[in-house]
């Protein structure tokens, strides 16, 4: 590995010390008998500068490279407050390890060409901050989880069965039969709880949805939890605790990210238990007060949600849904059998669901009922119906798009920069 250090670690205080930098050339111009590179990597950029009188064979080097180039360049740190980091590397020596003649990526890149070349787009330091960000939710995401006692399993992701909706299933052979790409772990870790109690999974879910809207992808990012003896309202408490702690921490170590994409932290800051709850009923008249064409049993969809959203300045509840727009295995409501107990999590600032949970049918015939009634055949959950069958609990969970949440933290103005290689209907490639 390269004895070198991170252009963030390139200080004023380090005045006069020689330096070795590695990285890629952000920006470039020329000045009379200098040329200033802006070096980037992973940390963030720093200047350097080439004068002739100091290096004629490094000044020389340093006019040829091209944006983007790898390089290795040494010299000593310089304060200075017109540099943008307000210091600066008096360079002497330059290695180029490949030289770019022209790097495709220009400033005027529509957002199609961008996701054509994603593969460069990742050189961006915008998108590196994105990353960032999405890294750091995940790593507060297991810190709580260890703390307060969840463990991690490793569900399939080839399965047999639908959990949200046949309409969504991605088909694929396998060997002499046919099996579906998952489009979540809940099933299976709901058998997990009979042994370990608390669990949850990271995985990519996978949705056929045809639907071309900022919030969805066909291949998605999934952070699931489930829990015996929990009901709706505890597993709300789990989801309150478990995002304000992802959230808060995130504003704690990656505050300077966040900022490169919002000024206004207030909904970030506000993120903090208890959120607010209301009812699917409440929601209703909400929207209908506000002139929303939409009767008590109609689904929200984004509009809907995003119009909702603006009653609240922090994530909250929507709690109560009507049975038939919800899942086979979500318990119906004890005390309003036109109910159940499931709840979704909506972002504000109009970005709406970010979590879906529920409490689960816990009993074998009623839920044998439901796989009926949604036109399912039972023989094709026998292993799930057995969980009914031998110790069954009360026990519930919730799934959270992790993109979604990233793209409502950063407002961005589509779920799909939110994800390495973005997967949607008519993107399969790069
Ligand atoms: N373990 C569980 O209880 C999860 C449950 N079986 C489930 O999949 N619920 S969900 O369909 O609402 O999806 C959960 C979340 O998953 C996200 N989600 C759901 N579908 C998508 C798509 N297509 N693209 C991006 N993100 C998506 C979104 O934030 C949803 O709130
Ligand atoms: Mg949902």
């Amino acid at each position: 590995m390269i004895d070198k250090i991170y252009c963030a670690d390139v200080r004023p205080e380090m005045e006069g010390k020689r330096v070795k930098l590695a990285g890629w050339v952000y920006r470039k111009r020329e000045v009379g008998k200098k040329v200033f590179i802006v070096l980037r990597d992973s940390s963030g950029i720093v200047q350097t500068i080439f004068k002739k009188e100091l290096s004629e064979e490094a000044y020389a080097e340093a006019k040829k490279v091209g944006i983007e180039s790898s390089v290795i360049i040494e010299g000593v740190v310089k304060a200075d407050p017109r540099a943008p980091t307000g210091v600066e590397v008096q360079a002497d020596k330059i290695q180029v390890i490949q030289n770019v003649e022209f790097f495709p990526i220009t400033k005027d890149a529509s957002d199609e060409f961008l996701l054509d070349v994603r593969h460069l787009h990742l050189h961006s330091p915008k998108v590196a901050s994105i990353m960032k960000v999405k890294a750091t939710l995940m790593q507060a995401a297991r810190e709580w989880l260890l703390q307060d006692g969840w463990y991690e399993v490793f569900p399939p992701i080839l399965v047999t069965g639908a959990v949200e909706g046949g309409a969504t299933l991605f088909k694929l052979k396998y060997f002499d039969r046919y099996a579906y790409l998952s489009q979540s772990a809940q099933l299976y870790l709901e058998a997990a709880i009979f042994g370990l109690e608390k669990v949850w999974s990271l995985t990519p879910s996978f949705r056929a949805e045809k639907s071309r809207t900022r919030r969805h992808l066909t291949e998605f990012w999934h952070l699931e939890l489930e829990a015996a003896w929990m009901d709706l309202w505890d597993i709300m408490k789990v989801e309150e605790e478990l995002v304000s702690y992802m959230v808060q921490r995130t504003l704690e170590l990656r505050r300077s990210d966040i900022e490169t994409f919002r000024k206004d932290l207030t909904t970030l800051k506000n993120t903090v238990p208890p959120f607010p709850r209301i009812s699917y009923d409440e929601a209703i008249d909400i929207l209908q007060s506000k002139g929303v064409q939409i009767e008590w049993g109609e689904d929200m969809g984004a509009d809907e949600e995003r119009i909702l959203t603006q009653e609240f300045e922090s994530p909250f509840f929507v709690y109560g849904y009507p049975k038939h727009i919800k899942a086979f295995y979500m318990k119906e409501d004890p005390e309003d059998p036109r109910k159940v107990l499931a709840a979704d999590m909506l972002a504000p600032e109009g970005y709406g669901e970010v979590i879906g949970g529920s409490q689960r049918e816990d009993d074998y015939d009623k839920l044998v009922q439901r796989i009926l009634d949604e036109g399912m055949d039972p023989k094709d959950y026998e292993w799930y119906l057995d969980l009914r069958k031998y110790g069954s609990v009360p026990h519930s969970g919730f799934g959270l798009g992790l993109e979604r949440l990233v793209a409502w933290v950063l407002k961005l103005d589509h779920v799909r920069w939110a994800t390495l290689f973005p997967r949607t209907p008519s993107r399969l490639y790069p």
